[in-house]
């Protein structure tokens, strides 16, 4: 399966080099897609058409815009595309666009886990919530005043951000809570799903806590993920869970589905 991954940041840079290097067995790396003034200096990079079709898959790793961008165009091409930046199908249209093909559109589960459980509890389950907790100035968004701003640096405790449906945390919090998303649809609904995001200056790691009830059941997931080192907004094992993704895509069968 030949591979072009969109955005060479923290998760991209490295799910990149470990295609190259032969780290997924059935898959190589075709290229890049780059949009930083600088090239990285050991891999080939492409502009998005070429990507799109020289590439079998093309990995998305460059955030919520560039996937509303550049999403359309490469499923429409035929081509396969693998979504980290879940968060953008928060955005109706753009998700049916994307779900319509021909290529196919595949989900990362990023940086939580229990979703294959969620999904299949879906039916049975009331009141689900994901509450995401990441070292404070990590969480300082653009439309903040500078009253929140301030607020958020001189915190010297946890201090609530945000509380509210998934699909409004997900779209205010682009780079820090597609974890809201990814469990949105493993329920399969946006409005089932509260999430809520903390900022803590004195967190070690970056903390998902899952929980979910209803008639199938009690569920939590905690989940404590070290940042990356790259970009401590985002937790390191994000790029583990997209070259896993990419081996069940490059070598279907004998694995979880
Ligand atoms: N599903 C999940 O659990 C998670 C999802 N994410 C998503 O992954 C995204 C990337 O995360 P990182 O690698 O840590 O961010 P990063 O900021 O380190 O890297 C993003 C890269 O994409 C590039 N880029 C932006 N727009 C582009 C475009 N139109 N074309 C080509 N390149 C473009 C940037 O220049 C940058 O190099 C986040 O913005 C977030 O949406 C991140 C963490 C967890
Ligand atoms: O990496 C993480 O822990 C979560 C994250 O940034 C996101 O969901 O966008």
């Amino acid at each position: 399966m030949r591979v072009a991954v969109l955005g060479c940041g923290a998760i991209g840079g490295d799910v990149a080099r470990a295609v190259r290097d032969g780290a997924v067995p059935g898959a190589e790396l075709v290229g890049v897609v780059h949009a930083a003034s600088a090239d990285p200096p050991d891999l080939p990079v492409l502009d998005v058409d070429t990507a799109t079709r020289r590439a079998d898959l093309v990995v998305e790793c460059a955030g919520q815009r560039a996937l509303a961008e550049h999403g359309p165009s490469i499923v429409d091409s035929g081509t396969g595309l693998l979504v980290v930046s879940v968060g953008a199908l928060a955005d109706d249209a753009l998700a049916a666009k994307l779900r319509t093909g021909p290529g196919a559109l595949h989900l990362c589960t990023g940086a939580v886990g229990g979703l294959d459980l969620l999904s299949a509890a879906a039916p049975g389950l009331d009141a689900v919530r994901i509450v995401t907790t990441k070292k404070a100035t990590t969480l300082v968004q653009p439309w903040m005043d500078e009253r929140q701003t301030a607020r958020i640096r001189a915190a010297t405790g946890p201090l609530e951000l945000m509380r509210g449906p998934a699909r409004q945390v997900t779209a205010a919090f682009p780079a820090s809570a597609n974890v809201a998303a990814s469990v949105a649809l493993a329920v399969g609904d946006w409005d089932r799903v509260e999430a809520a995001v903390v900022a803590d200056p004195n967190a070690p790691m970056t903390s998902h806590v899952i929980t979910a009830r209803g008639a199938a059941g009690r569920y939590r997931f905690e989940i404590g993920n070290r940042p990356s080192e790259r970009n401590p907004a985002t937790s390191g094992i994000v790029a583990h869970a997209v070259l896993a993704a990419v081996a069940r895509l490059a070598r279907p069968g004998g694995r979880f589905a």
